[in-house]
Parts: structure tokens; C-alpha cells; sequence
């Protein structure tokens, strides 16, 4: 009989697309198209990327004596479709076919954006087609201002009921505090009680990153809310989902 497959939704940050550089890495895509690749028996994957802003920076500087969130907004227009190719280009050398669907959280309020949303990601990922989602920075901002993209992936993996959110970022998930002041960062294998993590979250984030480990707790509030388990996984590691999965590298599972 047909198994039916396991639905992951990974959130890419632009920290690591970029690997902590200032341009995005290739080699990075590639091994999120290989993993896929490899996984594409058993798992179906909805991806949300950032990355917009990132890659227009790479070649372009905005002149504007406005907000400095208004550049962002139109460096994400400029840098999408970019981002967009890039994706392409790599996934269709492993024989992964993409498509684009541009998200804001308001759309996650109205019933009828909601059975839309499902509709087409259901339609896209039956026939084997990979959504990419980004936030719609040209009508809202609320991930360029205060997120990571990280509640829009918590939004999008509670809505299309996927069985695993897998948030990528730069550290091999969440560390104790102590451990980190120590300077001997120790992962913390497994959180079933929001409270125990309310003292571990220190105030820093990495180069590109705007939400911290707050916003990725956050989001993954939202996801258990939703019965979805959530793995915070270093993406800055090669085969990093297959390895979460084998159980080979330390990272954060949220149930
Ligand atoms: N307890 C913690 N464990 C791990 N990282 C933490 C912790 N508290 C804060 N951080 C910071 O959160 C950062 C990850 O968030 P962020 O920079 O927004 O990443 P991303 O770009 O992947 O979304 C880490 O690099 C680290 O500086
Ligand atoms: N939507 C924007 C970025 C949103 C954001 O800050 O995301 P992240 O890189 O996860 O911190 C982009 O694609 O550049």
C-alpha cells in the first residue's frame, strides 16, 4: 500500500543561506536540494525562505532618505525573483521542481486566504512541486521589523498541518544559558514545558538574523498549538535534516 508521506516545512534564514557571509551560498542550496533529494520517498517538503534582502544587497545599494524599513521592502522586491532563480536553478539539477507563493501574516486571519493557501500548496506539493515562501514584504512588514520568518513558518506548518516544522539556524539548537556563559555551549535536547526556556534565551543574535532564539520559541508555540513538533536544527552544517533525523548531531526538539 502507499505510505503516505511525512510533511516537513523547513524555515531557512538568511543567516544560514549565506552561511554568515554576505552572499548567498549555492553550496548551501544545494545541500537543502540534495537532502530532499534523498528524503523524497518518505517526506514532502514546504520550504520558507529568506533571503530576499540578502541577495539584493549582494548587488545593489539603495539610494532613499526614507525609513530604513522601506529599503528593505524594496530590496526584498529586487531580491526575490533573484532568489527565486537561484532556488530553481539548483533544485532542477536534483530533479526538484519549485514554485513561489508570497505569504503575510494576515493572511493566516481570513478564512477565505486560508482555504486558498491550502488549496494551492495541497495542489503544488501532490504534484511534486516544492513551494518556496517568502513574506510579501512589499504589504506587510512585520518579519523584516521584528522577525525571522520564523512565525511565518510556524503559521504555514500549523495551517497545512505538517508533521515536522524544522527550523534552520547557527547553532546546534537551543543552549542552556550557563553553558553558554561557560563558553562550552551544550545543547538542550528536549522541551515539552515552554517555562523551562523562559531563563535560557541570552540577547544575542548572529550577523543577518532578527529574531533571536525569542522568536523561534515563539514560533514554536504557535506550531505546538497545532500538534506540530518542532526541530531547531544548525543549518549551517552539511545533510543537516538527515542527520537531525538519524540522530547523529545534537539539536532542540519542542513536542
Ligand atoms: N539559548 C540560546 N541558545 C542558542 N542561541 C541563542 C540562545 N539565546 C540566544 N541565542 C542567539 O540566537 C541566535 C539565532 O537567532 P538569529 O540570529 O535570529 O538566527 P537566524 O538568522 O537563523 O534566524 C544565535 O546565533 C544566538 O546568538
Ligand atoms: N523576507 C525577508 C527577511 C525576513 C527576515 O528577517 O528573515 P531572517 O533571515 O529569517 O532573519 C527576506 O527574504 O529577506
Amino acid at each position: 500500500m502507499h505510505k503516505k508521506k511525512k510533511r516537513i516545512l523547513l524555515k531557512m534564514g538568511s543567516n544560514t543561506l549565506t552561511k554568515e557571509t554576505n552572499n548567498i551560498s549555492r553550496g548551501k542550496i544545494e545541500d537543502i536540494a540534495n537532502q530532499i533529494a534523498q528524503l523524497q520517498d518518505t517526506c514532502e517538503f514546504i520550504i520558507v525562505s529568506s533571503g530576499a534582502i540578502a541577495v539584493a544587497k549582494q548587488f545593489v545599494k539603495l539610494e532613499s532618505k526614507q525609513e530604513d524599513v522601506f529599503v528593505k521592502q524594496a530590496l526584498a522586491s529586487i531580491g526575490q525573483p533573484h532568489l527565486i532563480r537561484i532556488y530553481q536553478e539548483i533544485f532542477r539539477e536534483y530533479g526538484l521542481l519549485t514554485s513561489q507563493c508570497l505569504l503575510s501574516y494576515s493572511d493566516f486571519e481570513k478564512e477565505e486566504s486560508k482555504v486558498n493557501i491550502t488549496n494551492t500548496i495541497n495542489v503544488l506539493v501532490n504534484n511534486n512541486y516544492i513551494p518556496i515562501i517568502n513574506e510579501n514584504d512589499t504589504v506587510a512588514t512585520d518579519e523584516i521589523k521584528f522577525g525571522d520568518n520564523d512565525k511565518l513558518g510556524a503559521l504555514t506548518a500549523s495551517l497545512l498541518n505538517a508533521d515536522l516544522f524544522v527550523i534552520a539556524t547557527n547553532t546546534n539548537g537551543i543552549y542552556t544559558k550557563a553553558s553558554i556563559e561557560s563558553g562550552t555551549p551544550k545543547t538542550i535536547k528536549e522541551v515539552t514545558n515552554f517555562s523551562e526556556l523562559t531563563d535560557e534565551v541570552v540577547n544575542s543574535k548572529s550577523s543577518h538574523g532578527s529574531g533571536g532564539m525569542q522568536s523561534k520559541i515563539e514560533a514554536a508555540k504557535v506550531a505546538k498549538e497545532a500538534e506540530v513538533e518542532t526541530w531547531i536544527v544548525n543549518g549551517l552544517e552539511d545533510n543537516f535534516i538527515v542527520n537531525a533525523m538519524e540522530n547523529e548531531v545534537p539539536f532542540t526538539k519542542i513536542k
